[in-house]
């Protein structure tokens, strides 16, 4: 009797579940395109018709669907992509999938409680949100997903392209997307306050560390006062560690100076960068909270004069704030580095800032998803180093020393923030 029961309300919880995955409009993902399209004002007018984008073609892929749709003459692709939230929306109204795996229906307890246990594993769950990529090559293709990228992806040392200076920055559907900083250079960051700045700085800075441990140094400045990259402050790669902005002033002379005399040298040895000049190392520039350096107009000068010429000399900036605005990401600094994480902003116009197009606006908000642009933009979601993780990664290269005067008459190192060694770079 309790096992006809018992299979009697799986089934009941089996309809259920096929139910909530299928409540909702029935219509299909291509129309609803369409009439999204149609309804969102997507559409020219030709002889006097309204023409709006035309299915072509439907292709399965891994976790959903890809529409292939012709547009008609007179239609922008760009203002397609730049209403994806739109077409995201429109394809998630009135349809929800709840996340349910009927197989947890076999954990039950045959008891009194038993109802009670279907409800809560049916009311539980987390509703799915579809997510859309959209891509122009001549033809539209929009990828529906039935299922969001994750809301988590775990850090992996497997991830890691060592002895280069390539740093997994977020993971695709197709893979894994890394940050190549001897190609792209310097790297802007930004993103609403909790998103994931921080979170994947200190992963780029570890990984860094494991790839390249003698090679790379680091200048950190974190205006933030210095939690995030406390950790990091007795790595022997980290040559200066900042946390106000006369530290940072002190820091961008330093860095300024001896990467003046390192491109120097390599323009005198004939060579067009520290690449061709045969030089192994690189120093990173850290600066977390730039915007708080944007009333310094020295600071800004000698940071701008940096991020022009340490694309050759080999000195790299990872540049970060929470306040995307003309003032705190400066034209200049701008123009200087095409490639940028950007991780959910307020406003389409905050998103203009950092993207030079809209998109950030409406990403989910999910900390650690962002949209990676160099030349195209792809959505990712950060992988995700725990405080722990990076603690194991980088106590192999702590060394504590003692803070001593630096004899020069300047503060104290004893209390002082930033450290003084010489960034060397030398040959291989
Ligand atoms: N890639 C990620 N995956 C999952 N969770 C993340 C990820 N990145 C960040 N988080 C979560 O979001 C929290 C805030 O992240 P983080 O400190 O990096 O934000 P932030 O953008 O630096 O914020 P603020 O500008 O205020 O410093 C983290 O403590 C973590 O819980």
């Amino acid at each position: 009797m309790l096992v006809e029961v018992g299979s009697t309300i799986i089934m009941a919880g089996v309809a259920g579940y096929s139910y909530l995955k299928t409540n909702g409009s029935s219509m299909s993902d291509s129309d609803k395109i369409q009439r999204i399209f149609n309804n969102a004002g997507m559409n020219v007018r030709e002889n006097g018709k309204v023409k709006t984008i035309r299915i072509h073609r439907k292709t399965k892929i891994e976790g959903g669907v890809e529409y292939v749709f012709q547009l008609p003459l007179g239609m922008s692709a760009k203002q397609i992509i730049d209403h994806k939230n739109v077409l995201e929306d429109g394809l998630n109204a009135r349809h929800k999938v709840f996340e349910f795996d009927p197989t947890e229906l076999l954990t039950l307890k045959w008891d009194r409680t038993v109802i009670k246990q279907i409800m809560k594993i049916l009311t539980s769950k987390k509703i799915i949100r579809k997510e859309i990529e959209i891509d122009f090559d001549g033809m539209l293709r929009i990828r529906v997903y039935d299922s969001s990228l994750g809301n988590e992806i775990q850090w992996s040392d497997d991830m890691l392209k060592l002895k280069t200076w390539s740093v997994p920055i977020g993971i695709t559907r197709n893979g894994t997307i890394y940050h190549d900083f001897d190609k792209r250079k310097h790297l802007i960051v930004a993103g609403a306050t909790g998103f994931g700045k921080s979170v994947i700085m200190k992963a780029i800075i570890t990984a860094l560390i494991l790839s390249k441990p003698s090679e790379v140094t680091f200048s950190l400045v974190d205006l933030k006062g210095g939690p995030a990259f406390a950790r990091f402050k007795n790595a022997k790669q980290v040559v200066h560690f900042g946390v106000d902005t006369t530290d940072a002033l002190e820091i961008l002379q330093d860095v300024q100076q001896k990467m003046n005399d390192d491109y120097k040298k390599i323009v005198d040895g004939g060579h067009e960068d520290v690449s061709e000049a045969g030089i192994s190392k690189r120093h990173f520039l850290v600066v977390d909270e730039a915007a708080d350096l944007a009333g310094d107009q020295k600071s800004m000068e000698i940071l701008t004069d940096i991020v022009r010429k340490g694309r050759g000399a080999g000195y790299y900036v990872i540049y970060a704030t929470q306040y995307p605005s003309a003032q705190a990401i400066p034209m200049q600094i701008k123009r200087n580095i095409p490639a940028r994480l950007c991780f959910v902003l307020d406003s389409a116009m905050a998103s203009m800032t950092v993207l030079d197009g809209p998109g950030a606006e409406s990403l989910p908000e999910i900390p650690g998803r962002g949209i990676y642009k160099e030349v195209k933009q792809t959505i990712l979601q950060t992988p995700y180093m725990s405080n722990k993780q990076i603690q194991e990664r980088i106590q192999p290269h702590v060394t504590i020393r003692t803070r001593k005067d630096d004899g020069d008459g300047q503060k104290s190192l004893q209390t002082a923030t930033t450290r003084r060694h010489s960034i060397v770079i030398e040959k291989v």
